[in-house]
């Protein structure tokens, strides 16, 4: 049994929009990212799976028990990081962490404050005067306060600083050593590229793709870019080359393997520069959001 079971769910809100056959699984141990342009369907598949909403069709389970039938025993061992944090606003930050932690029955405070002070976060002030980034750190401490086997978490680094992002990677890492279980939706992809064992990617609310995260890296293309000495050439050369595309005398093509052939080809010109670098995860999961084929 996976940890977590998303079987064939359909949530239909009518003019193409919602979730459609979507199913997917999370095993013990594995961190998943849930990736897909604005609008996909991440947010509507996680609140099924939080039990906050009845798929039309489908079924969804974590540990075996049903995320809407049994949503009070399913939420009780998760920790759940919204994508838009519900706020008591004249609270402050420390008295609602507090507060959320009595409703969790959480009694050792100490993980808390670890992530407090983790996360450099000073609680004290009133929430409705936070910015977007401290009140995300709240919203992580309540996730991860009571040290749950199971996480789930949409957007986590949404607001947070380049230098919070890396904390909070290396804070993945950290659960991860210890055998969490973390689906997580982001549009980070480096962020992605470092926690990640596996992605499924998700567009106008279909699951496009689902790939080992090893698998990615090595299938990365090369890009080349070679600026030719006269514009003529580079011409020539563009309708001879599939996906190239041509910048003046400049042209740049993706490849992967095939490389043999485009060097001799090349080799017939007059070239003024050529470079070459790997693909971004960015640029891999571009080809899948602009639905390229792999
Ligand atoms: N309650 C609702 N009623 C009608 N349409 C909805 C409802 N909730 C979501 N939608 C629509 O369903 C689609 C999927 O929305 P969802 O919030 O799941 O996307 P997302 O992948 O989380 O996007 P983002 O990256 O922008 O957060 C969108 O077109 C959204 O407008």
């Amino acid at each position: 049994m996976s940890v977590i079971e998303i079987h064939q769910i359909t949530k239909d809100y009518g003019d193409h929009k919602g979730v459609f056959d979507v199913s997917f699984t999370v095993e013990k141990g594995e961190v998943v990212g849930f990736l897909g342009p604005n609008g996909a369907g991440k947010t509507t598949t996680i609140r099924q799976l939080m039990g906050f909403i009845a798929p039309d069709k489908g079924s969804v389970s974590i540990m075996g028990l049903d995320c809407f039938k049994d949503a009070d025993k399913v939420q009780a061992q998760l920790g759940y990081l919204p994508g838009e944090i519900a706020f008591m606003e004249d609270m402050t930050g420390i008295e609602f962490i507090h507060f959320m932690a009595d409703m969790k029955h959480i009694k050792d405070f100490s993980k808390a404050q670890e992530l407090i002070d983790y996360l450099e976060l000073d609680p004290k002030g009133k929430i409705r005067r936070m910015s977007k980034g401290m009140k995300q750190k709240i919203g992580i401490v309540i996730a991860f306060m009571q040290d749950p086997s199971i996480l789930i978490l949409d957007e986590p680094t949404s607001g947070l600083d380049p230098l919070m992002q890396s904390k909070f990677v290396e804070l993945i890492k950290k659960e991860k050593a210890k055998g969490k279980t973390i689906l997580m939706s982001s549009h980070i992809f480096e962020e992605v590229e470092h926690t990640c064992d596996r992605v499924v990617i998700i567009k106008d609310g279909c699951i496009i793709a689902t790939k080992d995260m090893e698998e990615l890296r090595h299938n990365k293309r090369k890009i080349y870019e070679v600026r030719f000495e006269n514009e003529q050439d580079a011409i020539a050369f563009v309708e001879n080359h599939e996906g190239c595309t041509r910048d003046g005398k400049e042209i740049m093509i993706t490849l992967k393997g095939q490389v043999d052939a485009f060097i001799k080809d090349l080799s017939k010109y007059t070239i003024r520069d050529l470079q070459m670098r790997t693909q971004s995860l960015e640029e891999l999961f571009m080809q899948y959001y602009g639905g390229e084929d792999q």
